[in-house]
């Protein structure tokens, strides 16, 4: 779409709501744009925050969307949550308009940002609550226990520690185990036991056929827990793929401490850092096959020896190195 068409964007905000292509199909954006109306001032083009985004969440799969400070992510969870309506494209969630809360709500779980809990009430009184408007049937102990909360059930929100309120948001996204939950960056100011126990609890949900579209600056998370990743910089997504096809031809690193008075490596050094000999490889099985032989063969022991698969973060980097307009339209 040219710069013309966006800035005719805010003048007409649509939900145009679309059939979903299977029946696994949860969530379904196309060609979905929204700008924010510029408030004051002179200049009245708005700001278009996403732009064109494709993207599809199946039942029980974690679509992970990454991206850089500002890239659009919050906007387009919004957007599919139905609190900000899409200004272009079309749109299906839970087969509907999500917009329409009498449909979505006893059917979809968001974990905010920042959810701004009643600083008045106890956990439990919380999560009873939310539970209660969600529409949908839970055990408020079992849901406080479930997310490792329980210890702090008769505690006041406002008493409550930043990790400790990120779990009574995740109480109430997950509470009567929704189809489909928004998870927006639920891991920050969690501990790394918290975080695991976090992940265990969506895996469990997930294989039970729970989707989940989340927004997360923790790659290594993504990597672990995401079925498919789209990467948004600037209001696109420029990648979209499982972690397999978005890091396939990638390259690989090799590091080791090089033995005393090293020569005749069987691979071209890339490098050093921090005292480690880096081989840059796209073949790891081969290269760290002939690496090893070459060791045993010489009586050489590669201390801190390490392999380092491609990885998102490898991506990421040249994110926004991609000219405008240039980008490939995701999948
Ligand atoms: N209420 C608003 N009014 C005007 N512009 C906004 C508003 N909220 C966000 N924006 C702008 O829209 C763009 C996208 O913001 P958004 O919060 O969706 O990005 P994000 O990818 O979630 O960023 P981050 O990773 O930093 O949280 C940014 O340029 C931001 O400044």
């Amino acid at each position: 779409m040219c710069p013309r068409h966006y800035a005719a964007l805010a003048a007409t905000p649509i939900v145009d709501v679309m059939k979903p292509s299977t029946q696994d199909t949860v969530i379904e954006a196309r060609g979905v744009s929204f700008a924010y109306q510029a408030r004051s001032g002179s200049a009245k083009t708005p700001h278009v925050a996403v732009r064109d985004v494709d993207l599809t969440v199946r039942r029980g799969e974690l679509y992970a969307l990454l991206g850089t400070n500002g890239a659009g992510k919050t906007t387009m969870l919004e957007v599919l949550e139905g609190h900000r309506p899409a200004m272009a494209g079309r749109i299906s969630v839970l087969g509907g308009d999500p917009s329409d809360r009498r449909h979505v709500r006893p059917r979809m779980g968001i974990m905010l940002q920042d959810s701004g809990l009643a600083a008045d009430l106890t956990v439990r009184e919380t999560v009873a609550l939310a539970g209660a408007i969600s529409g949908r049937r839970d055990d408020v102990d079992k849901v406080l226990e479930h997310v490792g909360i329980s210890h702090r059930s008769r505690t006041r929100a406002a008493q409550l520690s930043g990790g400790e309120k990120r779990r009574v948001d995740f109480a109430m996204a997950i509470w009567g185990r929704p189809e489909l939950v928004f998870l927006d960056e639920p891991t920050t100011g969690l501990d790394p036991a918290s975080r695991e126990a976090l992940w265990s609890v969506v895996d469990e949900l997930k294989s039970d056929g729970t989707a989940f579209l989340l927004t997360t600056h923790y790659l290594e998370e993504a990597e672990k827990h995401a079925d498919r990743v789209g990467l948004m910089h600037a209001g696109s997504i420029r990648r979209q793929g499982t972690l397999g096809e978005l890091t396939e031809g990638g390259v690989s690193t090799i590091r080791f401490v090089p033995p005393e008075a090293v020569q005749g490596l069987p691979l071209p050094l890339a490098g050093t850092e921090n005292g480690l000999a880096v081989i840059e490889t796209r073949d790891v099985q081969r290269d760290v096959a002939a690496l090893l032989a070459w060791a045993a063969g010489h009586g050489h022991v590669l201390r801190r020896f390490s392999v380092r698969e491609s990885g998102l973060d490898d991506i990421f980097r040249t994110l926004g190195r991609r000219p405008e307009g240039q980008e490939g339209k995701n999948k």
